[in-house]
């Protein structure tokens, strides 16, 4: 699975034990994620990342843009609810696309940890159906 990690700045440290405690889940995934998290991220885990631009300049449409290409199966975006963000459009564009595209959108921890859950289960296989019909109508 294609899963995208995000966080505001001050959800990084959610972000990072987050990661550290699912390792071995997330170590079996394509990871992408934006600038600042996805470096931080692999400074605390050492796992491997695709890192996008950092969110205010660009990286949360990245995150959108590879929505609309059908190339992310999972997004884990920790939102800072309580600060305002220059680029809040972006923020409000990737959420929605999530919901155009019916792509699991976890915004906090708690959300998160029902999805890996549900991911190391196999309850998201349905989206490897969709990948392969996808592949098919290429
Ligand atoms: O701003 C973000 C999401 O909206 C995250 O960006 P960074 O990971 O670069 O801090």
């Amino acid at each position: 699975m294609k899963i995208a990690l995000i966080a505001h700045d001050k959800k990084k440290n959610d972000m990072i034990n987050f990661t550290i405690a699912y390792k071995d889940i997330l170590i079996e995934h394509t990871l992408y994620a934006t600038g600042t998290t996805g470096s931080k991220i692999n400074e605390a885990t050492n796992l491997s990342i695709n890192l996008l631009q950092s969110g205010p300049l660009g990286g949360d449409q990245q995150i959108g843009a590879l929505i609309a290409e059908n190339e992310l199966d999972l997004v884990l975006f920790f939102r800072d609810p309580l600060t305002a963000q220059p680029h809040e459009p972006d923020v409000s564009a990737l959420m929605r696309l999530c919901d155009v595209y019916q792509i699991p959108l976890a915004t906090n921890l708690a959300s998160a940890e029902l999805f890996i859950k549900s991911l190391e289960r196999g309850d998201l296989d349905w989206r490897r159906i969709i990948d392969e019909r996808e592949s098919e109508n290429k």
